[in-house]
């Protein structure tokens, strides 16, 4: 009877949909706020007498860098999956979008004060108060972001396991996207509009997230529902979470070759994704307040084709083999980048495009194929390990940017501001898509052997279906 009434529910494509439309506006807002200060990077480096914070390339990597500090060495995102896996995914998004907006006012407080200039000094580093405050705020932030992320991925196999799953997590992420090319692009220009404030964007952030948290209570009520209906509560899952699966989840070599492709793949992206608007600033000669538009391309560009490559590896599969061809075109890509003389606006133009579409590769493949490894009790936890992992990167790959071009990348100065060659940086991104790629063919040979079934569509034919259920009948008389 059970059984049956889930084939109803699961066949109700009006709520499935439904749901994910309101946990991917969720995430749009959280991803607004997490790049929004990226194409402000020029405007945080002017002089405070200029209107700006008057920091240094490195502090700007220093406060980029903050997004993993509490994910990382507080092992917060590994919490979160165990919360997750133990507590359910209404608590846990609930949670994570309460501690998103916490950090975004923290951030909002810290940029919207000068404190007089004061300065600390931590672990030998000198951190302006406005630096430190605004960085704790992101750190919180990005706890809560990082935990939503999780719980969203498992949301969608709960509602989508044996249906359109991938093209589900595809248009969840091109909801996101919308979120990151919203915030390169149009932060600049709410700037502008509030007389170069750069609190007022942050603000502005803020009131969209207390409108995704109503959009998640939404979902909240929905779930629930679902669930009584199902007589089965999150809490009754047949085989809850055991602590020992972390050791289980970790002693798979397959689940490290997800996370080191991701940890990889991610570095190359995201962390350029931070200094893009300054790239098309110092190499392409492109003006300060356009620097967003050609980097808000790319996440405009995975809108289509993270749904589109979804899609098609639902149906088709191939994921193993796609992720590799993405991984390829992460290093021609950031290799053109790093050649000095290739230095036309519309090369930037080309190169962003395609990018576009490596960066709807991976993803669409990846995050679908995890549930293909790892069993559905342990999928949150596996996902926040994934992520934890994905978390170094985004932490430690902006920083060494942010002391490269500190170090060994200054050119000159205009008005102040330092110039800077991203050379160096280029091809530091270079060797992050190098070791994507060896990581993305070690998995395809270990699918090979273990026949995780990640080169096999993920929709199953009705037949197939039919067979799983009659089965699952038998076994529960
Ligand atoms: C689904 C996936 N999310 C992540 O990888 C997050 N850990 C990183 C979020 C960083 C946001 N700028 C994705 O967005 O592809």
């Amino acid at each position: 009877m059970t059984q049956q009434i889930q084939r109803k529910l699961s066949e109700s494509k009006t709520a499935r949909w439904s749901v994910l439309a309101l946990v991917a506006f969720t995430m749009l807002c959280g991803y607004f706020i997490t790049d929004m200060m990226a194409p402000l990077q020029d405007l945080l480096q002017t002089p405070v007498g200029g209107g700006g914070l008057g920091w240094s390339g490195d502090d700007y990597g220093k406060f980029t860098s903050a997004y993993g500090w509490f994910n990382v060495f507080f092992l917060m995102l590994i919490f979160g999956g165990m919360i997750l896996d133990k507590m359910g995914v209404r608590f846990t998004g609930l949670m994570a979008t309460c501690i998103m907006i916490v950090g975004v006012f923290i951030k909002w407080f810290g940029i919207s004060h000068n404190f007089d200039g004061a300065t600390v000094t931590i672990l030998g580093t000198e951190w302006g108060y406005t630096l430190l405050v605004a960085s704790l705020g992101y750190a919180i932030f990005g706890v809560g972001v990082e935990i939503a992320g999780i719980t969203v991925s498992k949301i969608i196999v709960k509602w989508f396991k044996g249906k359109e799953m991938a093209l589900a997590m595809g248009l969840e992420m091109a909801c996101a996207r919308i979120g990151t090319g919203l915030a390169i692009g149009v932060t600049p220009l709410l700037c502008k509009a509030f007389n170069n404030s750069i609190s007022m964007p942050i603000l502005i952030g803020l009131i969209l997230l207390c409108i995704g948290l109503l959009s998640f209570i939404v979902f909240v009520v929905m779930d629930k529902r679902r669930d009584e209906e199902l007589e089965n509560t999150e809490e009754e899952a047949e085989e809850p979470f055991r602590f020992s699966d972390i050791f289980s989840i970790i002693s798979m070599k397959g689940f490290w070759y997800v996370a080191l492709l991701c940890v990889l793949f991610y570095s190359a992206v995201f962390p350029f994704l931070k200094y893009a608007p300054s790239l098309m600033i110092n190499k392409f000669g492109i003006d300060p307040e356009w620097s967003g538009v050609i980097p808000a391309l790319l996440p405009f560009g995975n809108i289509l084709l993270t749904p589109f490559f979804g899609n098609l590896y639902d149906r088709k599969g191939k994921g193993a083999t796609i992720m590799i061809v993405g991984a390829i075109m992460l290093v021609f890509i950031h290799f053109m980048f790093s050649i000095p003389a290739l230095n036309n606006w519309v090369i930037a133009l080309g190169l962003i495009l395609l990018l576009g579409i490596a960066f709807s590769l991976v993803p669409s493949a990846m995050w679908p194929s995890v549930p293909k490894i790892i069993p559905e009790n342990k999928l949150g936890t596996a996902y926040a390990l994934i992520f934890w992992v994905q978390n170094w990167g985004l932490m430690g790959v902006p920083y060494l940017i942010g002391k490269v071009l500190d170090k060994y990348c200054i050119t000159g100065y205009v008005n102040e501001k330092p110039t800077y060659d991203y050379t160096i940086p280029m091809m530091i991104f270079t060797c992050f898509g190098i070791l994507a790629l060896m990581i993305a063919l070690l998995l395809k040979r270990e699918d090979r052997i273990k026949g995780y079934g990640l080169e096999l569509p993920n929709i199953k034919k009705p037949e197939e279906e039919a067979k799983i259920i009659a089965e699952e009948m038998i076994a529960e008389p």
